[in-house]
């Protein structure tokens, strides 16, 4: 069996809030909200991925945590699986791949239209970082 892609999607976690951001791309995830990140390369572990990727896209420089628990399928041969991450320096801005991004407190957390997909990571990863699932706010 080949191993799927790795897709690393950082939780970033700042004063109680969880930043979600708004994708431009492709046509059919356009609009829709995401844990900023993206695909694991040839070499790097998923922790160097989520450092690279949130340089890039959000222009911060950020350090990994925790592993939530789980993986979730995305495409035929894509996962995703989301690690917390603390900012170390910079104000995230939507430099590539987003167009919008939102800091949600535990309340806010389903003010957004997150990607199908996402919707179980969200819950997981609001479960660790609050101890609750936002279910009853949803
Ligand atoms: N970053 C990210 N991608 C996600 C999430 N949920 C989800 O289905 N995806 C999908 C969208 C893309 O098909 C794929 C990630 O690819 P990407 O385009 O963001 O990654 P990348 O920066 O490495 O891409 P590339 O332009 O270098 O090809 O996973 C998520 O929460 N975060």
């Amino acid at each position: 069996m080949t191993e799927p892609i790795v897709v690393v999607g950082a939780a970033l976690l700042s004063g109680g809030r969880l930043l979600a951001a708004r994708r431009t791309a492709p046509p059919e995830l356009a609009g829709r909200w995401e844990l900023p990140g993206g695909k694991v390369e040839p070499g790097e572990t998923p922790q160097d991925a989520l450092v690279r990727e949130l340089r890039e896209e959000l222009g911060v420089e950020a350090e990994p945590a925790e592993r939530v628990p789980g993986e979730w399928p995305l495409r035929a041969d894509y996962v995703l699986r989301v690690w917390t991450a603390h900012l170390l320096s910079g104000d995230p801005r939507p430099l590539e791949d987003h167009d919008e991004l939102r800091w949600l407190t535990p309340d806010e957390i389903w003010d957004v239209d997150w990607l199908d997909q996402d919707v179980p990571a969200v819950m997981e990863t609001a479960r660790l970082a609050w101890g609750k699932d936002g279910s009853g706010v949803r």
